[in-house]
């Protein structure tokens, strides 16, 4: 299977403000040598509890931000923070709070042909817009109206739609169902699977709910205190975890009664 997102021994580290005039600085080590590989076809659950360094190491994963050490490559090419069109042409991104990442002066038709335009992707964008918009479940008529005028769901699902324009290979989500109303978190999920499947997406969804990614993903990664404790397959993992921390998580998820 062809290797497509690789990050080795990345670590990055933050600098705090200062509390006091006479505090020390304090540093924060939000990712610690971690190193991970994403095959096409195959999907990674990147969980682990608040402030474990999931966010920081995707914004690393897809050139958002510069480790300190460490590299990431692309089909085997490095990517470094700055003008990437073709590396975002294939790595799009899908954020936690779709009200934050969509314009609100922006109509759903520029929301969507954004990525189309500012990667200079030839064709008709209009056309492309309708069809990315029927695409997540939404009718192309919307295409004039405002981010305002939607519920979260839907705006999560415009956040979709911009993101798939360019065509990606790689959908990274970062938390992309947590700022929903349960009701609406099993729709969306619901269409994150059937597009990985209709577009041949590999993705990479930052999650610390492990039910998400137990029903999305192939393999998982565990991070604690900013490094990868624990990863492989997501069946092994999730049934027999290694590290006592993983069992910790697990054991926080809540449970049906069958
Ligand atoms: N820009 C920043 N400046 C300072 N500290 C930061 C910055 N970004 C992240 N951190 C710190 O790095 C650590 C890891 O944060 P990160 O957001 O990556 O964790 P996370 O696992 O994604 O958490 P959450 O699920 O709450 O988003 C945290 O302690 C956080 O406070």
């Amino acid at each position: 299977m062809t290797q497509l997102l690789k990050g080795t021994g990345l670590s990055r580290t933050f600098r705090l403000p200062r509390t006091s005039l006479f505090a020390p600085a304090v540093h924060r080590h939000a990712v610690q040598d971690v190193s991970l590989e994403l095959r096409e076809g195959n999907s990674l659950g990147i969980v682990g509890e608040s402030g474990s360094g999931k966010s920081t190491l995707a914004r690393l994963l897809l050139a958002l931000d510069r480790p300190d050490s460490g590299t990431v490559h692309y089909r085997g090419r490095e990517v470094k923070p700055g003008r990437l069109p073709w590396f975002r042409r294939e790595v799009q991104v899908v954020l936690q709070d779709p009200m934050g990442s969509l314009d609100p002066r922006a109509t759903v038709r520029d929301i969507v042909a954004e990525p189309l335009e500012c990667l200079r992707i030839p064709g008709d964008h209009d056309d492309r817009v309708d069809e990315l918009l029927r695409a997540v479940g939404l009718d192309p008529s919307v295409r004039g109206r405002y981010p305002h005028e939607f519920s979260g769901g839907q705006r999560q699902r415009i956040a979709i739609a911009r993101a798939l324009a360019p065509g990606p290979k790689v959908l990274v989500g970062d938390e992309p169902l947590s700022a929903l109303d349960v009701s609406v978190r099993a729709q969306i999920l619901a269409l994150l699977d059937d597009l990985a499947e209709a577009y041949g997406l590999t993705l990479l969804l930052v999650s610390h709910d492990i039910g998400v990614v137990r029903r999305l993903c192939t393999d998982v990664l565990v991070m604690k205190d900013g490094r990868a404790v624990e990863q492989g397959p997501a069946a092994s993992v999730l049934a027999d975890p290694r590290h006592p921390y993983t069992r910790r998580l697990l054991a926080a998820v809540p449970r049906l009664p069958a």
